[in-house]
């Protein structure tokens, strides 16, 4: 697939996205593009329709309508494994990591999942040494070394919550989707978190579910505002968030109120 320009153009398009559940319309005909390299924010009210966006690109949702495009290549009808293998990545908001397995055994089985000839991995001593040392890479990356022989049942959530992290990106996805994931972290993890997504190839995009907007404004350079399925706003992170109807919609009466209080005259 081809642009007018005749080039394969990168990255992710969705457009007119649509998934129905009975009478309810979770989304919409949302159209997004997501740059190699963009760093893009999705937030919203509850229950309007963040959480199914990223189902419909990572193939766990149906679109009924719309279409998902990667690097050119139409998805709209992959499954997950298959949209997995050409690039999209999924961090959930319950990690799914092996809580009986150590957090390395974690990585390498990661690895070997997404390694390109993984049916004989087992077989060949030098293919499971590049999934081992691709692993002690990753266990560096995610700041998990220390715990590295510890089983992951062990980890605290926002450790496991960076295991996960560090188990989607050892595929080397071109597209990065997270949902909430700082949700339940302490100051500490957000922190590493925050400088793990800096610390990714520019090649790597990535769209992320976050209700923190100090953090969406610190890793997000474009966000999109769904309300009731429906992208309100898509615009640079700043413009995005002091948006009027945005306030309203996502920050509903809380802002509404704050905005009323009077003003204190007192001198403190
Ligand atoms: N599998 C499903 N079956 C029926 N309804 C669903 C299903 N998945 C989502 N919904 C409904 O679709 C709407 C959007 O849900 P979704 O989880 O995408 O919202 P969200 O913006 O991620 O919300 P939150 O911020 O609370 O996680 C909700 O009304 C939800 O109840």
């Amino acid at each position: 697939m081809t642009d007018d320009s005749g080039l394969v153009p990168s990255g992710l398009a969705l457009s007119g996205l649509t998934r129905r559940y009975g009478s309810l319309t979770a989304v919409d005909g949302v159209s997004l593009d997501l740059a190699t390299g963009a760093r893009h924010a999705v937030i919203g009210p509850n229950g309007a329709g963040k959480s199914t966006l990223l189902n419909l690109i990572a193939g766990t949702a149906r679109a009924q309508r719309g279409r998902v495009v990667l690097d050119g290549r139409d998805l709209t009808r992959a499954g997950p494994a298959r949209r997995g293998r050409l690039g999209i990545a999924r961090s959930f908001q319950q990690p799914s990591v092996i809580a009986d397995l150590t957090v390395r055994e974690n990585l390498v089985m990661a690895v070997w999942r997404h390694h390109p000839r993984r049916r004989g991995a087992w077989r060949s001593p030098g293919r499971y040494r590049e999934c081992a040392a691709e692993a002690e890479r990753q266990l560096e990356a995610v700041g998990l070394r220390d715990l590295a022989s510890a089983p992951a049942s062990a980890l605290s959530h926002g450790q496991r919550r960076l295991l996960d992290l560090g188990a989607a990106l050892v595929a080397r996805p071109r597209v990065l989707l997270l949902d909430e994931p700082a949700a339940g972290l302490t100051d500490e993890d957000v922190e590493r978190f925050v400088e793990l997504l800096g610390g990714l190839p520019d090649e790597v995009a990535v769209l992320l579910v976050e209700h923190n907007t100090e953090l969406v404004a610190r890793l997000a350079d474009t966000v999109t505002v769904l309300v009731e399925g429906r992208a309100l706003v898509t615009a640079p992170t700043g413009e995005a968030l002091s948006h009027p109807a945005v306030r309203e919609a996502y920050l509903g009466t809380a802002a509404a109120e704050e905005d009323d209080e009077p003003c204190s005259n007192s001198a403190d």
